[in-house]
């Protein structure tokens, strides 16, 4: 068994946007936080805010590249080696380049599928061996995005591991249940995020318009008539996280503004 007296969480893509406001809010319910990034500067940054507001010892910063498998398992090994335990793993990671249909390459194709969906299944494979060698279960969470509930135009690389995503989760709910691990994506809408400040600039670009134009091709039909703020997205990966949603597995929880009605 673990021997943390906190809860411990492992977060990739943490040192900016959506990752990052995930690290904050688990830090604030209580975890300590393994911020791990492709980018060690930005997680250093991230590491070091949290354990300057919540107390020593809150946070990691780990490098990882999360469509190396070996990689994965090395640096959740480092957080659990730290912590003295993991209960909840974010595969939050992700690249969402524009990927025109007709032309997208090979390698773009290869690059965000190795990151976005390898990236989860080595993220899950990773915390399913340190959850058995802890002799407990945990919790899977996994981003999705409202661009794999329906297809964006520009988008068809990213929307198809977006969908993927919701296709592994409710996989590995079934396969892991038994060791008594949830499994659940969360679907943002439009969130302000650098990721999603480079979508809407090219979207812009490609029209010879601008960034601002490009901003509102993907968020014009948002019911709510705001965009997304990555505290959004993260106060439902906190109820995903927590011991609230422990009778819910294999679920896609949309978090849009109302974009997207199923
Ligand atoms: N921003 C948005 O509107 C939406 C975002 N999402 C999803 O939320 C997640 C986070 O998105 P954002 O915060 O907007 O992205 P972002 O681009 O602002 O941040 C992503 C972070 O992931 C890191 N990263 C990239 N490749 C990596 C790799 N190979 N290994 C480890 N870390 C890596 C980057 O260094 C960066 O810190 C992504 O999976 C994205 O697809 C879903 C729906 C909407
Ligand atoms: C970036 C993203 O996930 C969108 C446009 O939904």
């Amino acid at each position: 068994m673990g021997n943390a007296t906190k809860k411990v969480a492992f977060i990739t893509g943490a040192g900016q946007g959506i990752g990052e406001a995930i690290s904050y809010r688990l830090a604030t319910d209580g975890f300590h936080v393994a911020v791990a990034d492709f980018n060690l500067e930005t997680a250093t940054e991230v590491a070091k805010a949290l354990n300057s507001k919540f107390g020593d010892n809150t946070a990691i910063p780990i490098k990882v590249d999360v469509s190396d498998r070996e990689g994965v398992m090395q640096a959740v090994d480092e957080a659990v080696a730290h912590f003295g335990d993991l209960h909840v793993i974010v595969n939050n990671a992700g690249l969402g380049p524009q990927t025109p249909i007709e032309t997208f390459t090979y390698d773009e194709y290869r690059k965000v599928y190795d990151v976005n969906v390898g990236g989860t299944y080595w993220g899950i494979q990773a915390a399913v061996k340190s959850f058995k060698k802890l002799g407990h279960g945990g919790k899977i969470i996994n981003a999705s995005s409202q661009a794999g509930q329906v297809g964006n135009p520009g988008l068809a690389v990213y929307g198809g591991t977006k969908f993927a995503i919701r296709g592994i989760t409710q996989t590995a709910a079934k396969d892991l249940a038994p060791l008594g691990i949830t499994v659940n994506a969360f679907c943002p809408g439009i969130v302000k995020t650098p990721m999603m400040m480079g979508i809407a600039e090219q979207t812009g670009k490609e029209a010879g318009k601008d960034t601002e134009w490009g901003l509102k091709q993907f968020s014009q039909n948002i019911t709510l008539g705001r965009l997304s703020e990555p505290s959004d997205v993260a106060a439902c990966v906190s109820y995903l996280a927590g011991s609230d949603s422990d009778y819910m597995t294999g679920q896609a929880l949309i978090i849009d503004g109302g974009m997207v009605f199923n």
